[in-house]
């Protein structure tokens, strides 16, 4: 990664709703509370408080080490599997917080899916990718899951380029396809909240459009949180932004307001590309 695809600057501002719809306010879907994170003796993550709005696109921007990653993989508690890696404080989803052992790990892979930066398609036809995971949680009729199968795949704008080779292995499919495959694969389980990871830094400009085009469209029925690399990309697809560094959480607002009047010096630094 090079210090110009983390901080290409100054950026063009297009957000994709338009700002009447952004500033309007909304419910926080998940809420991080005094939230830190620990890899053994280090500190990565201090005192974080983060409201994530329902049915909107947040990102979370920052440079390389700055904890955006390990932000998003405590919401669903990915660490809980590392020995010495500890959480402290409160995600908030429902009521609930998600981070207390005593919340089941199954109820939180329901509600809060993930994708990450490599697509990983298990090896495994193009229908089982998405009918494994439902099949987990529900027990469905045959033609009850096909109907599933297809509504996850047009939901990752996927159908109509599989809908005749279902039963395909899905590793013959392109990057980008496993990346939507994934985005069905997550959106199957019908979460709350998806989270997604670097999604396109391993894809082509084209495939990258088409998944950003996806965002846009999923955040009428889910909330996503998105880190990336790219700041023009959280300016396109997001409605509001969150800038970290050095393991805290420096300014979050709604995304065109931070990225043309940032209120932190450190925020308008990383967004002209000072430093990085
Ligand atoms: N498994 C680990 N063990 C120890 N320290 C870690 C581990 N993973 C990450 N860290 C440290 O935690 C801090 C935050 O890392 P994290 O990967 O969350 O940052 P990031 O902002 O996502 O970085 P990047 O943009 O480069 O992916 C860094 O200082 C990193 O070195």
């Amino acid at each position: 990664m090079t210090d110009a695809m983390i901080n290409p600057a100054p950026i063009a501002i297009s957000t994709a709703v338009p700002a009447a719809v952004e500033l309007a306010p909304r419910s926080a879907k998940l809420t991080a509370r005094n939230l830190a994170f620990h890899y053994g003796a280090f500190t990565a993550l201090k005192d974080i408080n983060l409201e994530v709005p329902e049915k909107r696109v947040t990102a979370l921007i920052g440079p390389s080490g700055c904890g955006k990653s390990t932000l998003l993989r405590i919401f669903n508690r990915i660490y809980s599997i590392y020995p010495g890696q500890r959480a402290t404080g409160e995600v908030i989803l429902d009521g609930e917080n998600v981070l207390d052992p005593k919340y089941p790990l199954n109820k939180l892979r329901s509600k809060i899916g993930m994708v990450f930066q490599k697509p990983v398609p298990f090896p495994m036809s193009i229908y089982d990718n998405i009918a494994y995971g439902i099949g987990h949680y529900e027990k469905l009729s045959r033609s009850t899951m096909d109907d599933r199968v297809e509504e996850a795949l047009r939901q990752a704008a996927l159908w109509d380029e599989v809908k005749d080779k279902l039963k395909q292995n899905a590793l013959g499919l392109s990057g980008g396809q496993q990346q939507r495959l994934c985005i069905g694969r997550a959106v199957a389980l019908k979460p709350e909240v998806i989270l997604f990871d670097e999604p396109t830094s391993a894809l082509d400009p084209i495939a990258t459009g088409k998944i950003e085009q996806l965002i846009a469209e999923l955040k009428q029925q889910f909330t996503i949180l998105i880190v990336t690399h790219n700041m023009q990309q959280a300016a396109r697809c997001s409605d509001y932004t969150a800038f970290m560094y050095l393991g805290e959480l420096v300014e979050h607002g709604v995304t065109s307001t931070l990225f043309t009047k940032p209120t932190k010096q450190q925020t308008e630094d990383y967004i002209t590309g000072r430093f990085g």
